[in-house]
């Protein structure tokens, strides 16, 4: 019997539903119906029957939060977070599944997307990203992985934004924060006049920065530990604290708020994937778009040795400071500053007067190396979650020759940018996914692709 008197038409938030809950859909819900109507729901799994409460109603579909659940599935688990839940924490979407049910939700989504916005049938494994030995923290499993937390300020208290809302849920500890953020406090602190506080802790070298957004003139309360501060973007030419991140044996540097792999495992475990994908040769021309801190960068310099060229491309100018210095010791390496979708037709690889050279015909700088005529042997493109469109791919399939890595963080974005690259003859050759977000619905995936 539901227990809603009210028609689908004049259903409102806070009506309750009771529903049997079907399959996972992207974005961290499962997919129900009521009279005939699509209602997405968070809370629940596959399998489940549930009572649901109403959060948003919209002319096509409702969503609802799972408020009880009468028919539980034997994938649930108590969440381990208190502050997760209906209406609570929207940081996030599977505290109530086991681990492994987790992963499984994460290969179901994908292979969705792949099957029906790029027509690719797949199976999909996602695998677990190991915690790194070297870390002298042990997390219990999913948890203490997050190593850059942005908590929102609301009237002085921190937390963390509810699902789908600006409005702050309080928290005074976020289990899937690194011990090494937790250990600053910043959550037991108030900061009135701040907007959002956001610890950044390097698991591999303990450097610590806190990025605070709001007024300069912000009081800011004195943490459990020392830490270095940023306040707002940086102004040009200024320096601004950075953490440093280690890989390997290399050192980077990545200045405070500047994009890094948020869990330990995930920058050593995706260098390794992106190499072995790629298998860069000495000589080798190589392309990696959205290089960020130069984290791939370096690495496929190493590979090509001096003979060969990697040209990094990154817009954000902390970031290529970063990439710059941490490619000093790599000649073949060249950093330009831009937004992929403008420098990507620019760059040319090819003899003028017989030497070997690469050149951005927009900046016009040039940098020698071990180009052959035409495109780059491999490519690398790690675009935010948006993906990397139409026209980037486009340009991207005319430069590659030999192998495109694309490292995402969005299943349906990949699809999209795949579905692209399938008209321009480039094949999906394999497919990785990594748990570098467990209790989240996020996912980060390796596409290799070749002409085909
Ligand atoms: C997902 S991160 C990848 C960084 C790097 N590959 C890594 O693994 O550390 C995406 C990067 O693309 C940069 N970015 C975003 N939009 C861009 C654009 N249109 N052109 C160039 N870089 C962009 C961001 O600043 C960020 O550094």
């Amino acid at each position: 019997m539901p227990v809603s008197f009210r028609t689908v038409t004049d259903l409102r938030p806070g009506d309750l539903l009771d529903l049997d809950v079907g399959n996972v859909a992207n974005g961290g819900f499962c997919v129900a119906r009521h009279e005939g109507r699509v209602v997405f729901v968070r809370h629940a799994l596959p399998g489940e029957k549930v009572r649901a409460r109403v959060t948003d109603v919209s002319k096509k579909f409702l969503r609802a939060d799972a408020e009880e659940i009468v028919v539980a599935s034997p994938d649930r688990v108590p969440a381990p977070c208190p502050f997760s839940g209906p209406g609570r924490c929207g940081g996030c979407d599977w505290q109530h599944a086991a681990l492994p049910a987790q992963r499984a939700l994460k290969a179901t989504v994908i292979e969705e997307q792949l099957r029906r916005v790029a027509g690719i049938e797949r199976t999909v494994v996602v695998e677990e990203v190991p915690y790194p030995e070297s870390d002298e923290f042990v997390p219990a499993p999913g948890l203490g992985w997050r190593t850059r937390v942005q908590f929102s300020v609301d009237a002085g208290a921190v937390g963390l934004r509810k699902h789908r809302s600006h409005d702050v849920e309080p928290v005074d500890e976020c289990l899937i924060a690194h011990p090494g953020v937790e250990l600053m406090g910043i959550e037991r602190r108030r900061w009135p006049g701040t907007a959002s506080v956001e610890g950044v802790v390097s698991a591999a070298t303990g450097d610590r920065v806190v990025v605070l957004r709001g007024k300069r003139s912000a009081r800011v309360p004195r943490l459990d530990v020392p830490v270095r501060l940023v306040r707002g973007r940086p102004e040009p030419g200024t320096t601004v604290p950075f953490v440093r991140e280690q890989v390997r044996d290399r050192l980077f540097q990545v200045t405070g708020g500047g994009f890094w792999q948020v869990h330990p495992g995930a920058a050593p475990l995706l260098v390794d994937a992106v190499l072995d994908a790629l298998e860069p040769k000495p000589g080798d021309v190589v392309v990696d778009l959205y290089c960020g801190a130069g984290l791939f960068t370096a690495f496929l310099g190493e590979r090509v040795g001096s003979g060969g060229l990697v040209v990094g491309v990154e817009s954000d100018g902390p970031a290529v400071r970063d990439a710059r210095f941490n490619v000093r010791d790599l000649p073949q390496v060249s950093i330009e500053r831009g937004a992929v979708e403008e420098v990507v037709g620019d760059l040319e690889f090819g003899r003028a007067d017989g030497s070997s050279r690469t050149q951005n015909k927009r900046s016009g700088t040039g940098h020698r190396g071990g180009a052959r005529s035409g495109g780059a042997d491999l490519v690398v493109l790690d675009p935010p979650r948006t993906g990397a469109g139409r026209e980037v791919v486009d340009h991207v399939a005319a430069l590659a020759t030999r192998k495109i890595a694309y490292v995402s963080c969005d299943p349906a974005t990949l699809a999209r940018d795949l579905s692209y690259f399938g008209e321009r003859g480039w094949t999906l050759e394999s497919l990785r996914a990594f748990d570098a977000f467990p209790m989240t619905q996020h996912v980060e995936l390796l596409a290799t692709l070749v002409r085909g």
